[in-house]
């Protein structure tokens, strides 16, 4: 379309993640579903994302960035999504864990774990608060897992511990993932004796280490649209073991303080 309000605004930018991500190839589709022709969505990180939001947001500023939900953002900031009329970003979703084939054999504790592993959008919110707070990931996981020992003990009960096997984690630096993954090492860790290490890759090594091998587990697929790409390519070499999270939601996130409500605006 011609000149937007909102557009003009933000310069018809679109602050987003990283380039490989579900969410932007989701915003890529709102931009052509919208029409939103002029408009130029930034690629980045989620950690640029935040930061350009906090920036903006300290300012009262107008911005437009790639969101989602669980995410500490709608605690520490007013913001609200876009309505998404077409429904370009899709609707709820869940967060898959992924294990490399053979695990179930070359380490059947992590296994039975990792199968076991599951929780509510408020405890990944919990720990993503902490660390947001200035609480390392490390010690955000600890004092998550010594609070929720009654979840934590449903994990693991009756699972024998290792002796000192090492884990490889993979995850991509997305603050839900940084949370999620680090709870996951600290119980494998410190409740089922294994030495777990966190592998920080983009989005597609990720897929690529655990269906070769090179990884052991990641607790970050969002199915089944977001991943969806890497999901149909890897899906045969990798092993599914269904859902640790639902009621994920992905879109446009503006702060509150903006006069716009769709989507349907920014044409
Ligand atoms: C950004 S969401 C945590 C995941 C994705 O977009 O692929």
């Amino acid at each position: 379309g011609g000149e937007n309000e909102i557009g003009k605004l933000v310069d018809y930018r679109i602050i987003g993640i990283d380039p490989g991500s579900g969410l932007m190839k989701a915003t890529s589709q709102a931009i052509q579903d919208y029409g939103l022709n002029n408009w130029t969505l930034v690629e980045g990180s989620g950690t640029a994302m935040t930061a350009a939001l906090d920036r903006a947001y300290k300012n009262q500023e107008p911005i437009i960035v790639t969101g989602w939900t669980p995410h500490w953002m709608f605690i520490k900031y007013d913001l609200k999504y876009l309505d998404d009329p077409k429904q370009s970003f899709g609707g709820s979703e869940e967060i898959h864990t992924i294990v490399r084939q053979g695990l179930k054999t070359d380490a059947p504790s992590a296994y039975r774990f990792l199968d076991r592993f599951h929780w509510q959008p408020s405890d990944m919110e919990e720990v993503m608060n902490s660390i947001s707070d200035g609480v390392t990931p490390e010690d955000a996981a600890a004092a998550w897992v010594k609070k929720h020992s009654d979840l934590v003990a449903e994990w693991t009960d009756g699972i024998p511990k290792a002796n000192g096997q090492t884990l490889k984690l993979a995850y991509v630096a997305w603050d839900s993932e940084i949370a999620s993954t680090n709870v996951v090492r600290e119980v494998l860790a410190t409740k089922l004796g294994y030495k777990p290490e966190m592998l920080q890759v983009e989005i597609g090594p990720m897929w690529v280490g655990i269906a070769g091998g090179d990884a052991d587990a990641m607790v970050a697929a969002w199915l089944p649209t977001t991943s969806k790409d890497y999901y149909d390519k890897y899906k045969d070499r990798v092993v599914d073991l269904g859902s640790n999270l639902e009621g994920t939601k992905l879109g446009l996130v503006v702060p509150s303080y903006m006069n716009v409500d769709s989507i349907e605006q920014l044409r």
